[in-house]
């Protein structure tokens, strides 16, 4: 497809030349919405778009293929910014234990969690992995995903975590999604090191990092900052070395207990802090004036029953806001991004229009990769994705657990299809 144009769109969302890196306050509910538009791609870029009656400018083209996209919208792809998508196993035997009663971190103080995946992970081969991990990954951009960030940290061991950012690499090459690469050995001490923190730590620092960076096999580096997982000193300490390499940080923070790692995180430079299902003032005040992206996972709010984050409370601190999928195999078994505007709609008090904003604009930010993706921009990658006809972009949130995109297209390409031709 080197030249296509989509013609008699309904609704281009998110479409402008100068939308902001990100939005925020009020602007998240704004959609940048142009009705009645057109759209085109030539190769694996955006060269054009606007109202259907401005089509006559760009006549000279031959070999047009046109596709029809009357009663549907055009958005561009989602950005998932936080994900484990790699991972060996799934984990049922946890969820009905939380069924049963027991919660996320009494599972984990019990040795499961994130250690009974790091057990999984060690079992599997370097392949297995990855072809597990690009079917699922590919079954997330029929759901509209285009671009993904993966992080390691089922490894927890110096092969283990190379393994997985290995895996990752491959990933970036056989996908035509976009991807991004964190280093999480910071994820859980694991079972050798229970007793000697100190020791896991230089481990990670001496001897993974190194390796990391010879190799180039990570974008950020992330870290669990939580009791019983890392304090805000280790954490700091790991981005101070991360930053040695050049790794700036994105990372876990505010789960389940305020700790202070916004501030530390913040002052760090962090690309984005993610969960936050707590939060209080202070931390609005450290995320005001900074340019890290406050990111809630509320799929891992619905499937671990914990508070959903406090959206409204940000939005009206005029701060912009991200969500992610966190797409793993203990607290959010989905990287379904539509069931997650649904989510953050019906749950967090978020509009449509917000939802949309944060699953795209914002987490291409929240990846570093707004030059590319994230809007329907002149010189950005032609991803982007075709809805069934439908009434309203509401419908997207409205009819939760519906796929309501009929057409994938990631760098120009068809990706997938739900029209039979
Ligand atoms: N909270 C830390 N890490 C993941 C969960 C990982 C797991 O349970 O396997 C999260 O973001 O929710
Ligand atoms: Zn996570």
């Amino acid at each position: 497809m080197a030249k296509v144009l989509i013609k008699n769109i309904k609704g281009l969302f998110q479409a402008g030349n100068e939308l902001p890196k990100y939005k925020k306050g009020s602007q998240m509910d704004d959609g940048d919405l142009i009705e009645n538009a057109f759209l085109a791609l030539e190769d694996d870029e955006i060269i054009a778009f606007g109202k259907m009656e401005d089509w006559g400018g760009i006549t000279d083209w031959r070999d047009l293929e046109v596709i029809d996209a009357e009663g549907k919208y055009v958005l561009p792809t989602f950005c998932d910014s936080h994900t484990h998508a790699v991972f060996a196993a799934t984990r049922e035997e946890e969820f009905e234990d939380r069924i049963k009663g027991l919660s996320y971190e009494e599972i984990a103080l019990k040795g499961g969690g994130i250690l009974n995946s790091a057990g999984r992970l060690q079992e599997m081969d370097e392949d297995t992995l990855f072809e597990e991990a690009l079917e699922r990954i590919h079954g997330l951009a029929e759901y509209g995903t285009g671009a993904i960030e993966i992080k390691s940290g089922y490894g927890l061991s110096v092969e283990g975590e190379l393994k997985m950012l290995r895996v990752i690499k491959r990933l970036k090459a056989a996908s035509p999604m976009a991807i991004k690469a964190t280093f999480l050995g910071a994820h859980a001490f694991p079972k050798e090191y229970k007793e000697n923190h100190e020791g896991y730590m230089k481990l990670m620092i001496d001897e993974m990092l190194p390796k990391i960076a010879e190799e180039g096999l990570a974008d950020y580096i992330d870290c669990f900052c939580e009791r019983n997982y890392f304090t805000v000193a280790q954490m700091t300490r790991l981005l101070k070395e991360g930053a040695k390499y050049n790794l700036v940080p994105k990372v876990h923070v505010n789960q389940f207990s305020i700790m202070g790692g916004i501030q530390a995180a913040v002052e760090h430079g962090a690309l984005s802090v993610d969960h936050l299902e707590e939060l209080n003032e202070d931390d609005i005040k450290a995320l005001k004036g900074s340019d890290t992206m406050p990111t809630f996972l509320p799929g891992c709010s619905f499937f671990l029953s914990i508070p959903y984050g406090k959206a409204r409370q940000v939005i009206c601190a005029d701060l912009p806001l991200a969500l992610a999928s966190d797409f793993n195999p203990g607290s959010a078994p989905s990287g379904n991004m539509q069931l997650l505007t649904s989510v953050a709609c019906a749950k967090m008090n978020m509009t449509p229009f917000e939802t949309l904003n944060a699953t795209t604009l914002n987490t291409a930010y929240a990846m570093g990769i707004s030059d590319t993706h994230g809007s329907i921009t002149v010189g950005k990658k032609a991803n982007i994705m075709i809805t069934k006809q439908i009434s309203s972009l509401a419908r997207i949130p409205y009819s939760f657990g519906e796929n309501n995109i009929e057409t994938v297209i990631l760098n120009g390409e068809i990706f997938h299809s739900h029209l039979k031709n």
